[in-house]
């Protein structure tokens, strides 16, 4: 039996992975730093997935895992050490702390089973980190596990294309939208085939911007447009027509840049934004706040809004619906999100021209910056 260790027992380590994982017959074990997160899994010994594919809806119950915390006595070490493949189901903040706790096992895995290689998912919304990630790896190893972990461990981007969801952290019941699979950067070191929603790419990188430009830049742009009107469903969002319309329109810029930016036709990418053109309902509850999450990074230099109107930008096409969007995220003031705290007090303490250009990463006299600090003055709040 192959076996998989899922580092986040979040939505798409529960939700995701560890059902697609389940249905293949894997081995499941997760490891969280939560303990309210792992105790209730290990409490109730299963959790429910609604899955939501195009043609049915069902629920699936995942058990017979072992979950384990981020103890000091590393509890997962058993786990840990003879997996074939580990995930990082994880916020891209994340990972640094979870690559550092993981080291000493990586240490021991290097002495006690060489022989089997490693695979590992970085499971991020975030493109362009793998060199950074890995470098995260190898800083705390000796010399002899870095020179195992580059022969041995193959870590890879990959890209998500569905949206999990739950009620908490902790929640036993969550829904995924299972109709595209996960793109993952090949080759692997562990067999693949029979799980189903898996497959192999060779152009990871590019791809990820692509998908993050369209799928993720639209969806950036329902949620802060949303919270500014006061919904707390990216559901309400979406049946809303201004939002319906603004949505449409940064779609639009986007797809526009893109072919210009990248080897891909419009067909083609229409064909891959197809879903994002009509007004299908998502057939479950997605919230701003799971969207909206972490505006700082949402907004930085190469992220999904400013990244993707600074492409535009650089093509002659202007992005006023992206820059729009931007204006929304610097207004994002949910007070249970951290990151839109820290760029709500930037802004009260340098002004807006000086807080956009520090959270996009621009020169203040850029021209992003300044229509961005315009539109921004006048969103009503
Ligand atoms: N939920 C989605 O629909 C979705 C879709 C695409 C991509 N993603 C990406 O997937 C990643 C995970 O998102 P999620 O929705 O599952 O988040 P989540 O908050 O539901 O789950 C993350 C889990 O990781 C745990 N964790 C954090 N740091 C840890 C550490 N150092 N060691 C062990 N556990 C740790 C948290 O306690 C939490 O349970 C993010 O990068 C997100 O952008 C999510
Ligand atoms: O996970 P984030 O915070 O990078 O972005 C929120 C959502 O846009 C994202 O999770 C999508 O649902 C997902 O990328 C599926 O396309």
């Amino acid at each position: 039996m192959q076996e998989i260790f899922i580092v986040g027992a979040g939505k798409i380590g529960k939700g995701f992975l560890g059902e697609v994982y389940h249905t293949a017959g894997w081995r499941l074990s997760f490891l969280d730093k939560d303990p309210e997160v792992a105790n209730a899994m290990r409490d109730a010994g299963k959790y429910t997935v609604k899955v939501h594919e195009t043609e049915k809806t069902y629920d699936h119950i995942v058990d017979g895992y072992d979950v384990y915390l981020t103890d000091p006595a590393y509890s997962c070490r058993d786990a840990f050490l003879c997996a074939d493949l580990m995930a990082l189901a994880l916020y891209p903040a994340d990972i640094d702390d979870a690559a550092a706790y993981l080291a000493p096992l990586l240490e021991a895995r290097a002495k006690e089973n060489p022989a089997q290689k490693l695979t590992i998912l970085s499971c991020t919304n975030k493109n362009h980190i793998m060199a950074h990630i890995e470098g995260e790896f190898l800083k705390p190893l000796s010399p002899a596990a870095q020179d195992w972990f580059r022969e041995n461990v193959a870590l890879r981007d990959v890209i998500i294309r569905r949206g999990t969801t739950s009620p908490s952290p902790a929640a036993l019941e969550l829904e995924t939208k299972a109709v595209a699979t996960l793109l993952i950067q090949s080759p692997v070191y562990c067999d693949l085939s029979q799980v189903p929603w898996m497959e192999l790419k060779d152009n990871i990188e590019q791809l990820k911007d692509i998908k993050l430009y369209t799928y993720n830049s639209t969806h950036a742009c329902c949620a802060f447009a949303s919270y500014l009107k006061g919904y707390t469903t990216i559901n309400e969002g979406m049946a809303d027509p201004e939002i319906f319309n603004l949505v449409q329109e940064v779609l639009d810029e986007s797809c526009a840049g893109l072919v210009k930016e990248f080897p891909i036709t419009e067909k083609e990418l229409y064909d891959f934004c197809y879903v994002l053109r009509t007004k299908l309902q998502s057939p479950h509850t997605d919230y701003v706040f799971r969207v909206a999450y972490d505006p700082m990074r949402k907004l930085s230099h190469n992220d999904r809004l400013t990244g993707n109107a600074l492409t535009c930008l650089k093509h002659g096409i202007d992005p006023k619906a992206l820059i729009q969007s931007i204006a929304n995220g610097m207004a994002y003031a949910e007070p249970k999100d951290p990151k839109a705290m820290e760029i709500q007090a930037l802004i009260r303490e340098k002004g807006i021209a000086a807080a956009v250009s520090q959270v996009c990463e621009l020169p203040q006299d850029h021209e992003l910056v300044q229509r961005v600090s315009t539109l921004y003055e006048k969103i009503g709040r």
